[in-house]
């Protein structure tokens, strides 16, 4: 008889309740499936009484996290607590020290401090899985480190935080303030516990952080990435993007160049009409460009209860079926110190501006693009709010560099009222 697979689970929110009900609803096909029992043998949260909607009296309860990881009785350490440092980093290196293999949720953890942990866990010959913290449900970990293992790859590129695109989509289709918006994302349970996370981008880099180091062998970067949140996207600016046959993603690219690896999170304009721009909600999707796959895409839901407590389980059948993977599909040793840079390539841009309603103001801003060397490819104005005229410039191909220092000169030419907002324009 083959023994059973113990977990024990740390965080008892979202996704650790989400564990808990496929676990007890589904042990039956999770026993055929992995060969053997999956049981839950001990929990751990903030709060031991709080209605869950899932009974957990049949499980031992530890009030420390560190103490679960160190229980005899359990094979598998599930982190689900979240959080950079504190008790979700001392759990997870003292599972590994303990010999004990880690199902993690946490993208954050493992971004900034991927590599260490790692390099702990394969010198342990432990498994430490994170399907969950990329695009929740979406296998893209799975795809990139198994399926696709056999290419070199050339492009990542997708919309990775649910929680930037329910805001976006809803308040375009919708109507709806953001405020309103942000707290159905919420009720989702969408959300990282610091929101800022999300809306600022970072929880995104943190994800595009893991899926470089398996597509590009290269060390978990995070500070690589070029980072931009939604903070500033306004109504307006998706009004004027739907108004061009465009939609704004918190988009993510990473892609190999001569320069070496390039990679962003930045608010990005893509056509209405592509499957990018069609995507709604809490939905995640990830395009992967390989030498010999040539292009994929992988679309589902990125973030929510049943989703990402369906990519942990996956991860816990892998263990318990004895498969075993390099934490970044190769040896942490053999990964490479990122040649990176901060860079987004070349692309048209979206400028939108307010300038003031006198005569001349747009001929100055226009000469202050050339000055930096952008090139006007169309420009709208719309109608005037009080003696402010917004302006709407699309631009030629060019830089990041560029569009900052043309944005600085258009702001010294002193007809440039309130902040510019600059959106590269992505059309492959
Ligand atoms: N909610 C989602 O859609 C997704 C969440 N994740 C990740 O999954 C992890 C968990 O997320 P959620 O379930 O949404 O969080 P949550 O806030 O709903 O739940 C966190 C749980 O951890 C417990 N916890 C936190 N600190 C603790 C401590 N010091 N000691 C004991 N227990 C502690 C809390 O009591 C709570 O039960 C995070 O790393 C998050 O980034 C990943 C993908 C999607
Ligand atoms: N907060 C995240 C949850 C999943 O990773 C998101 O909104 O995508
Ligand atoms: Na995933």
């Amino acid at each position: 008889m083959t023994t059973p697979l113990r977990l024990g689970i740390a965080g008892l929110g979202t996704v650790g309740t989400g564990l808990i009900k496929i676990v007890q609803t589904n042990g039956d096909l999770l026993a055929r499936r992995a060969g053997r029992a999956v049981e839950i043998v001990a929990v751990c949260a903030r709060s031991r009484t709080r209605n869950r909607g899932v009974d957990i009296s049949g499980y031992a309860w530890e009030d420390d996290p560190v103490a679960l990881a160190r229980r005899p009785d359990i094979d598998v350490v599930v982190e689900l607590m979240g959080g950079e440092n504190g008790p979700a980093k001392a759990l997870t290196e003292a599972a590994i020290a303990a010999g004990k293999h880690v199902v993690s949720a946490n993208k954050a953890l493992l971004a900034i401090h991927g590599q260490a942990l790692a390099e702990a866990a394969e010198a342990q010959g432990v498994s430490l899985r994170y399907e969950a913290a990329v695009a929740g449900g979406i296998p893209v970990i799975k795809s990139l480190a198994e399926g696709l293992a056999g290419n070199r790859i050339t492009r990542i590129k997708g919309v990775m935080n649910g929680t930037c695109n329910y805001i976006l989509t809803r308040m375009e289709d919708a109507g709806l303030p953001y405020d309103t918006v942000f707290e159905e994302a919420n009720q989702l349970g969408y959300l990282e516990a610091d929101p800022t996370l999300d809306v600022g981008g970072i929880d995104a880099a943190h994800k595009l952080t893991l899926l470089s180091a398996i597509a590009f062998g290269v060390r978990p970067d995070f500070d690589a990435i070029a980072l931009e949140g939604i903070q500033r996207i306004s109504i307006e600016d998706i009004r004027a993007a739907a108004d061009l046959g465009l939609r704004i993603k918190l988009l993510g690219v990473a892609q190999m160049t001569g320069r070496g690896l390039e990679q962003s999170m930045t608010p990005c304009l893509v056509p209405a009409d592509s499957p990018l721009g069609q995507l709604k909600g809490g939905t995640n999707m990830i395009v992967i460009e390989g030498d010999a796959v040539d292009q994929i895409i992988l679309r589902g839901p990125g973030a929510g209860e049943g989703p990402t407590a369906s990519a942990v389980i996956g991860d816990v059948i892998d263990i318990a079926r004895g498969f075993h993977m390099p934490v970044f599909g190769q040896p942490a040793a053999t990964l490479d110190v990122a040649v990176s840079a901060k860079a987004m390539g070349s692309k048209p841009w979206y400028l939108r501006m307010g300038l003031m309603d006198k005569p001349g103001a747009l001929a100055k801003v226009a000469e202050a693009l050339g000055n930096a060397g952008v090139s006007i490819n169309r420009m709208r104005q719309y109608g005037h709010q009080d003696t402010r005229a917004p302006v709407l410039i699309i631009t030629h191909k060019t830089t990041r560099d560029a569009i900052d220092h043309a944005v600085d000169l258009s702001m010294k030419t002193g007809v440039v009222v309130g902040e510019p907002v600059a959106l590269a324009i992505e059309e492959d």
